[in-house]
């Protein structure tokens, strides 16, 4: 099996097979509703189905695509005419596609026609000026070679139309067939009896006489606003398709003498039913395809807002990560310091449980930084923070630059004696850096650990519990430096060298 978007990637051998079968089956289509005795038609749907696959496939063997169609053509106008006209025709229906395509090239259109921009290419190059030249051209076979007995500009004209509705119709119905429509339509049951109920209202008044259905006018200019709702419920795909099943509807009444239009000369007859399918086009597929325009611009406005907004908030996270991160040592700042101090006391207040605040000191750093240089002493801080980093074990601890060359540590401890533990672990780990520290009297770079330990209740408060674990740490200093002290927030003081 053939996936689908492979088919249409490039015209390959089974595309060129049907190519041909389809085009032959269209001309045959096309005569069977033929109407004058010059073969004129309503519509000529065959140059759609080559022009479709020319701009379906960007143009991709388009001489082999041109090869099939033509053969096809010519074999199909044998039957109404000799081979010479046929050969002829043919080569007129050639010339127009390609100078359609041409001129669409030339214009810059997207062969997709999906937008109005490139409808209005379109017309103008297709409906327009290819099945103008089309037209003027046949008309000349016609006189010349057919022996036709209308005048030659009415031959042109109906030539021009037929051929021009033709495309006008059957490009976009091909091409949306063919292509992936930017929001498939979902019919309800209440759709497809709205679909049938206009069909069958279409084939009343088609097959009215022009005049009366029990004693109502009616005239088939009452489908156009059956149309301008298709296109606005239904979107592009089916309102081509429904402006094709009219237009076929109406050549094939025509052709067995229904006369929808009254009782007119058969020439004018074919002119009035292709002003009607040709106003029928322009509302139907026109609303349409601006309608899906609009659509696929609003999806793509809101896909914007969506990405814009995604990246706001990126770049929101980003600036809340730099605004609570200390720029030297790359961990938590004074400021998501407060933050989680906060935080972490209400849990433990909810849950009743121990809250450990350790704040660190490096010992005599004026006097590191004066011997060292700034710079050094910068380095020290980073180090004295990865080694904090290191030490956190538990998901829940948390370790901040407080400020200069201080730090802060919260965690749970389940003791007292835990949490001197955890403070003496951490004042040997940064002895044991061997940071030299020579004007320091141990030689080595040290720190000095002020620990506050409660389970909060109601009456105590975050910033005494701060305050306890600054006392501490002021208390250490005066002692001696290296050492931890735990702060006597319960009036029970206890005291541990590191
Ligand atoms: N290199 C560097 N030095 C800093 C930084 N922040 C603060 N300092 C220095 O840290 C020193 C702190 O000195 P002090 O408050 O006198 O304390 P100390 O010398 O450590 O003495 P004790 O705390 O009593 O052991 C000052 O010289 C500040 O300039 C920093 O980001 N980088």
């Amino acid at each position: 099996m053939i996936k689908r978007h492979k088919f249409w990637e490039r015209p390959n051998w089974l595309f060129c097979l049907l190519l041909p079968l389809f085009h032959f089956a269209s001309v045959k289509l096309t005569f069977f509703c033929a109407v004058t005795p010059e073969n004129s038609v309503v519509v000529w749907l065959p140059n759609a189905v080559l022009l479709a696959a020319l701009l379906r496939f960007r143009g991709q063997r388009a001489p082999l695509l041109a090869c099939l169609t033509f053969s096809s053509d010519v074999l199909a106008n044998l039957v109404p005419f000799p081979w010479y006209e046929a050969v002829l025709l043919s080569v007129v229906n050639l010339l127009e596609i390609f100078f359609t395509y041409y001129l669409m090239r030339r214009s810059g259109a997207s062969f997709r026609l999906q937008r109005v921009q490139d409808l209005v290419k379109f017309i103008l190059a297709g409906p327009l000026f290819g099945a103008m030249l089309a037209g003027l051209l046949a008309a000349v076979v016609l006189q010349q070679f057919g022996g036709a007995t209308t005048s030659y500009l009415t031959l042109a004209r109906v030539w021009w139309f037929g051929d021009g509705l033709g495309l006008l119709i059957y490009t976009p119905l091909l091409l949306a067939f063919t292509q992936r429509q930017h929001q498939r339509v979902r019919l309800t049951r209440w759709d497809d009896m709205a679909l049938v109920l206009t069909l069958l209202l279409a084939t009343a008044i088609l097959s009215a006489h022009g005049g009366e259905i029990d004693g109502v006018s009616v005239t088939p200019t009452l489908l156009l606003p059956a149309v301008a709702v298709i296109a606005f419920r239904f979107g592009t795909r089916l309102t081509t398709l429904f402006v094709a099943l009219i237009s076929l509807a109406t050549a094939m009444m025509m052709s067995t003498g229904l006369k929808p239009f009254g009782e007119v000369a058969a020439h004018l007859e074919v002119v009035r039913a292709q002003e009607f399918i040709l106003t029928l086009c322009i509302v139907g597929i026109g609303f349409a395809v601006l309608l899906s325009e609009l659509q696929a611009r609003e999806r793509e406005l809101e896909s914007r807002v969506r990405d814009r907004t995604r990246e706001l908030e990126q770049s929101n996270d980003r600036l809340a990560a730099i605004s609570a991160t200390d720029g030297l040592t790359g961990i938590a700042n004074r400021r998501r310091f407060d933050e989680t101090l906060a935080t972490e006391w209400s849990r433990a207040r909810r849950g009743k449980q121990a809250l450990m605040l350790a704040m660190l000191d490096v010992d005599l750093f004026k006097q590191y930084n004066d011997h060292y240089g700034h710079q050094a002493g910068d380095d020290v801080l980073r180090a004295v923070a990865c080694e904090l980093t290191a030490r956190i074990r538990r998901s829940g601890d948390f370790v901040a630059r407080y400020g200069g060359e201080e730090f802060a540590l919260i965690a749970q401890a389940g003791s007292e004696e835990q949490a001197l533990a955890t403070a003496s672990n951490i004042c040997r780990a940064i002895e044991a850096m061997k940071t030299p520290h020579l004007t320091s009297p141990v030689g080595v770079l040290t720190v000095s650990v002020g620990v506050a330990m409660v389970v909060p209740g109601e009456h105590d408060s975050v910033v005494a519990f701060l305050k306890a674990a600054d006392a501490a740490l002021y208390r250490a200093k005066q002692l001696g430096r290296n050492r931890v002290e735990v702060a006597d927030i319960e009036r029970r003081a206890t005291q541990q060298s590191a």
